[in-house]
């Protein structure tokens, strides 16, 4: 149903990078594609749940940011300031949207999103934000632990650690099959030490900014939706309100019985959430 491509790209630091992302559906004139931007440590795959349950109608990309997933020619650079947005871009350009994308970020990937509609303004027609780090002035026990150094929550090394951690980031009763256990430790265990680098960097460069990039998206006139889960306990739920009052046109949905893996704990509220807003905010009133 989802079939991957790989975009090559020539990156701006010289060595090359290749993003992996899926598709369905194809490009529609005077609808926006549909971009998905997954989380730290996480993957295209995390938004197969809710790209299931968006009509066929739209066009939906998700892709894997660099360093994760499928993609290949990780630098460690690309977490450095902007370089992963101007990356995006080419990436974006590479494609050919008919229209200004609607692009759909999930914690750090929301980040992510705003930092590339504060920068890339005319390529964005409207952005998705679901539970991103609210920055500074919001932070959980949980994110300050990770910023002092201590990453076993969102990536665990050791078997106790993996059920803490997904414990606490979903509300879902998740039944640990040894399968699913075996996966994790398979595919994460090794690229454990580049997360971590990943990490230090974005806590170093852009996440004291992070305040800063969100009241630059003040000026932004798209329609903006956030999403977040009441019991959110990496992302503080109060980051909900904050971002939707920043945003001039923008709408908030909270879920109730929902962690920090909106993905995980409410698939097809998300999806449905996010093409009920779509179609409460014509294509043709948000290019004005
Ligand atoms: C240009 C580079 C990027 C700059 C982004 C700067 C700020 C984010 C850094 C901190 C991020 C700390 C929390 C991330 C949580 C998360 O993503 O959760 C995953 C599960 O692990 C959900 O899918």
């Amino acid at each position: 149903m989802l079939p991957c491509r790989i975009g090559l790209l020539k990156s701006i630091l010289k060595s090359t990078a290749r993003i992996c992302y899926c598709e369905k559906g194809v490009k529609v004139a005077g609808q926006p594609s549909l971009i998905f931007i997954h989380g730290f440590a996480s993957s295209k795959r995390t938004w197969l749940s809710v790209i299931k349950h968006i009509p066929h109608t739209y066009h939906c990309i998700a892709i894997d940011l660099p360093g994760h997933g499928e993609s290949i020619g990780f630098n460690e650079e690309y977490y450095i300031g902007a370089n992963v947005i101007d990356l995006l871009k080419q990436f974006f350009d590479k494609l050919h949207f008919i229209e200004p994308i609607c692009l759909i970020g999930e914690s750090m990937g929301g980040s992510i999103v705003a930092m590339f509609a504060t920068k890339y303004p005319f390529d964005v027609g409207i952005i998705c934000l679901l539970s991103p780090p609210p920055g500074e002035e919001y932070e959980t026990d949980l994110l300050q632990q990770l910023r002092s150094g201590t990453y076993h929550s969102i990536l665990p090394e050791t078997l106790k650690q993996y059920h803490a951690a997904v414990k606490s980031l979903s509300e879902k009763k998740i039944r640990l099959t040894r399968l699913l256990t075996k996966k994790y430790f398979k595919t994460h265990l090794h690229t454990v030490n580049q997360y971590q680098r990943i990490l230090q960097i974005a806590f170093e460069h852009d996440y004291p900014n992070l305040g800063e990039t969100y009241k630059q998206l003040k000026y932004h006139t798209c329609p903006a939706f956030i999403i977040w889960g009441r019991e959110d306990k990496l992302c503080h739920p109060a980051g909900a309100q904050y971002l939707a009052k920043l945003l001039s046109k923008s709408e908030l949905i909270i879920f109730d019985d929902c962690g920090h893996l909106i993905t995980v704990d409410k698939p097809e509220e998300t999806a449905d959430a996010i093409i009920n807003f779509l179609e409460r905010n014509p294509y043709y009133e948000s290019r004005l």
